[in-house]
């Protein structure tokens, strides 16, 4: 094949990969077969083998690139990575909301959606192009694991449209993998992780992205760090925009009107945890309105503008 046909071809399998790959591992409805996945895929190697200029960062076959690190780079996170605020009850709910419509004086709108039990990290996208990942780290300065979330599949390698922007969102460990993980340690003599959250730390920390990439992490994206210049002014927009620029978000999330609404909604979650296939810890509540937010700022660790309703501890049967 010359290289004008070869170039033609590589960018037709990069975008067809690009799709199965988002169909798959994002919106859970494959339309072609594991197969003729990774036919494509060899097609696509041969052809970067016999021109390596078409072995681009975000090319399919580079998400298991990188070689064995010797350690893990620093980085420091533009925007702080911040921790949530607690709520145990509905008075903590309560109280919480009547801070906020105190501060803004006003109606006041929330997004609720899922606390999942996993670890968070920075995406930094430039153009379009996945180039950096990192763990939360202290808030301030985390760990660059770039090549290991290169690894899991629902994190695009390039977004739907050449947007700049770091997301944030939460890698996870789905229950079950973790109970298949467990036992092929337990086969293997090795200690067993003690819950999928240990598991997904454990296994997004790896310095081989070889063993990262057999993890079968997942994550779920649910804010972007700066939304200068988007246009986008309430946290319900943020997260439509991430999910049609290719990012998986979790669809349990709801806007509601008022704390009652909040606390219902709450009761109705909280019912579903056992049925989810993944760990959750509590629930996130924020104010949807961008100016609001604004308004109420942050304390020294915490938005005042969001809270995490906690769960009350599983009780651990012996
Ligand atoms: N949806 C969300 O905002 C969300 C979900 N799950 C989490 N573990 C966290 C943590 C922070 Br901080 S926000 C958030």
């Amino acid at each position: 094949m010359d290289k004008q046909s070869a170039q033609e071809r590589a960018h037709a399998l990069h975008e067809l990969l690009n799709t199965y790959n988002y169909e798959y591992y994002i919106l859970d409805q494959p339309s072609v077969s594991d197969a003729e996945y990774d036919r494509l895929i060899q097609e696509l190697s041969k052809l970067e083998e016999e021109y390596p200029e078409l072995k681009t960062p975000d090319s399919p076959t580079q998400r298991v690139g990188g070689g064995v690190l010797e350690s893990f780079q620093k980085v420091e996170h533009r925007t702080p990575m911040l921790s949530l605020g607690n709520a145990f009850n509905d008075q903590d709910l309560r109280d919480f909301d009547r801070r906020v419509r105190q501060a803004v004086g006003g109606d006041v709108q929330y997004v609720v959606e899922l606390k999942i039990d996993g670890l968070a990290v920075s995406l930094r996208y430039e153009n379009g192009l996945f180039i950096q990942g990192a763990t939360r780290g202290d808030g301030t300065t985390g760990e660059d694991i770039t090549e290991n979330l290169k690894t899991v599949r629902s994190i695009p390698l390039r977004l739907k449209t050449d947007v700049s922007l770091e997301a944030r969102g939460e890698v996870f460990m789905p229950k079950a993998s973790f109970e298949r993980l467990n036992e092929l340690r337990l086969q293997l003599e090795e200690e067993p992780f003690a819950n999928p959250r240990n598991a997904a730390a454990g296994s997004i920390r790896q310095l081989d992205p070889k063993i990262a990439a057999k993890r079968n992490l997942d994550i779920f994206v649910y804010s972007i760090a700066d939304l200068g210049g988007t246009g986008i002014d309430r946290h319900s927009e943020a997260l439509d925009f991430l999910e049609k620029e290719g990012f998986k978000t979790n669809k349990e999330r709801r806007k509601c009107e008022s704390i009652d609404e909040v606390i219902t909604l709450i009761e109705n979650l909280q019912e579903k945890r056992a049925s989810l296939p993944y760990d959750i810890d509590g629930i996130v509540i924020k104010v949807d309105s961008l100016a609001q937010q604004d308004e109420l700022g942050f304390t020294a660790k915490s938005p005042r503008w969001a809270v995490a309703y906690k769960f009350p501890a599983e009780e651990v049967t012996t």
